[in-house]
Parts: structure tokens; C-alpha cells; sequence
């Protein structure tokens, strides 16, 4: 039976040789990795992934693709095929009674482009609760345009809140570009992908919940310079500085900001990572970030 490309699941089978090549040699893969992909479709990528590893779950949730799936993949002694929602579905549950595709400890996938969000934190978690087991790495092959964002440098067009969120939790870098027509059918924009390492920054924020707050509340409004977006963040969480140091503007953040080396007049991009952790870790403990 010929399955049609479903919309609503963002099926686009990837056709390019080089491409699929491509996200397996930066998944960097050995005999001992037991893998997680998500929306196996075909299976194109799980066929090239499974000889090089230990094992490999894949999750779909196209039942009618699964039906068939399995059998035509093969390798059952090391392949798992699971039917479901990977946002939703309880993956240690289901793996629970697998010993031998537990520990997962890389991710290799061409993702539902209108879930990567949903699916970044699943991954990794947030930076106020991030995954308590990290995958060791984690290859994506995603819209271009968010690729963009993951892998951006302070200073670029490119970097935002997404940017900090997600460099705050792992390393993010580009491995290559995918043109629209290496797939079938063509999504509406080029994608690349991704090799993120999931990390323990340094430093970290004292306050992972409070750093969260902040980086929302200063990218609300991206032209707006930060220390406007801040303006939300009431005198008590100012950090305790001598009052003396204080002007009467802008709630005392203009003094802070010099003190932290940050232009005044800077925007939320211009922030490295460390500037944002530092910022978090200047204001006063309390109740959180008022949004
Ligand atoms: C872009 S296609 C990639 C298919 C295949 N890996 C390839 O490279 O040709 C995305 C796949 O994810 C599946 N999918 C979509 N939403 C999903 C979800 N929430 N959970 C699991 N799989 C999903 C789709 O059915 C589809 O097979």
C-alpha cells in the first residue's frame, strides 16, 4: 500500500543521500549507543542508524505507518517501534519492561517542524527543570529558520529567547543546510541540521527559575531596548547595591547594568549567556520575577 504523505502529522520524507549521511555521521555513533528517534516515517534514517548501534526506539504516531513499519525495518532483536505522541506519550513507562532499550543516550531525528518547541523541551527540559538524565547528544534535522536561532551568537538578528533557553541547557551547532526539494513532498522552507550536547553552564544561575522569568520578560518586546522590557522587575528585586550608586531612573537598572558591564542602551540580543546568568544572579532573592 502507497502512504500518502499526511499534513497534519508534517510528513516530508527526506530523499537526500548526503543529507540522511550527514545527520549520522554527526550523531558520532558506536556500538554501545542506544538510541530515541522521533517520527521515523519510512524508516530512511533508522535503516542507516540501526547496523552502528546497540538499539534504537523509534516513536511514530502515524498508525497506519507503523503497521507496516516494524516488519519492514527488521532488526528486531535491537529495534523498537512505539505508536504514539512523543510529546505525550510516557516513554520509561512504555520501556520499562525493555531492559535493553533503556538509558537512551542519543536522539537522532527528522522532527514535525510545528512541534520543535514542545519537543526541544521534552528533550531538555527548561532551565528551571531541565532533564534530569540529558542525552549525551542530540541531532535534529529542523526549519532552517530555527536552526538559525539555536546555534545564534549574541549580537546576531538571529538570537532570542529560544537562543538563551536552549544554549543555557546544551551546546548548539550547525552540521548543514537542507533545501527544500531534498524532500517529498517539499516543506515551504529550507531546513538544516542541528547537533545540540546537552551541558551544565558556567555559571550557573543561582536561581534557574528566576534566569527563566528574566530572558522572557527581556526578549516581550525584541526592539525595545532591555532595559525598557525590564521595567516589570519591581525595586525589590534590584540587587542590593549601595542606595548612594542608585540614580532615580529606570528603578536603579541603568546602574546595574553598568556594573555588569551591560550597555545601557543594549537590546535583549546583545546579552551573552554569562551576562544573562550574571543579571539573574544581581537581582535580590524573593518571590521571583513579576511577568
Ligand atoms: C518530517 S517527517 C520525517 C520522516 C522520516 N524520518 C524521514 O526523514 O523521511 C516527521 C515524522 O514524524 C511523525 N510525527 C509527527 N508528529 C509526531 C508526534 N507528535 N510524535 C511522533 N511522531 C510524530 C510523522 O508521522 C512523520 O513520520
Amino acid at each position: 500500500m502507497v502512504h500518502r504523505p499526511r499534513k497534519q502529522f508534517g510528513q516530508h520524507w527526506l530523499r537526500s543521500e548526503k543529507a540522511l549521511d550527514n545527520i549520522i555521521a554527526a550523531a558520532e555513533l558506536s556500538e554501545g549507543d542506544r538510541v530515541l528517534e522521533i517520527g521515523p516515517g519510512q524508516g530512511v534514517l533508522t535503516r542507516k542508524l540501526l547496523p552502528k548501534v546497540q538499539s534504537a526506539v523509534a516513536v511514530e504516531i502515524d498508525r497506519d505507518l507503523c503497521k507496516v513499519l516494524a516488519q519492514k525495518i527488521g532488526y528486531f532483536d535491537k529495534f523498537l517501534l512505539l505508536q504514539g505522541d512523543i510529546l505525550t506519550l510516557d516513554l520509561p513507562a512504555h520501556l520499562a519492561s525493555f531492559p535493553n532499550f533503556q538509558n537512551l543516550n542519543k536522539v537522532v531525528a527528522n522532527i514535525p517542524y510545528n512541534i520543535t518547541g514542545p519537543i526541544l523541551e521534552k528533550l531538555l527540559g527548561r532551565i528551571a527543570t531541565p532533564a534530569s538524565a540529558p542525552y549525551d547528544l542530540i541531532v535534529l534535522l529542523v526549519q532552517k529558520e530555527v536552526a538559525e536561532r539555536l546555534y545564534a551568537k549574541p549580537g546576531s538578528r538571529a538570537f532570542g529567547a529560544l537562543s538563551v533557553r536552549v544554549q543555557y541547557l546544551a551546546e548548539c551547532e550547525l552540521i548543514c543546510s537542507v533545501p527544500a526539494r531534498d524532500f517529498y513532498p517539499p516543506p515551504k522552507v529550507d531546513s538544516a541540521v542541528v547537533r545540540l550536547r546537552p551541558r551544565q553552564f558556567e555559571p550557573q544561575a543561582n536561581d534557574a527559575k528566576k534566569l527563566e522569568s528574566l530572558v522572557r520578560l527581556g526578549f516581550a518586546e525584541k526592539r525595545k531596548m532591555l532595559r525598557n522590557n525590564l521595567k516589570a522587575i519591581s525595586d525589590r528585586f534590584l540587587p542590593a547595591i549601595p542606595s548612594a550608586s542608585l540614580n532615580e531612573n529606570e528603578y536603579g537598572l541603568t546602574d546595574l547594568l553598568e556594573k555588569l558591564n551591560i550597555n545601557p542602551q543594549a537590546r535583549a540580543e546583545e546579552l551573552s549567556l554569562a551576562q544573562w546568568v550574571a543579571l539573574s544572579n544581581c537581582l535580590q532573592d524573593g518571590e521571583g520575577i513579576k511577568s
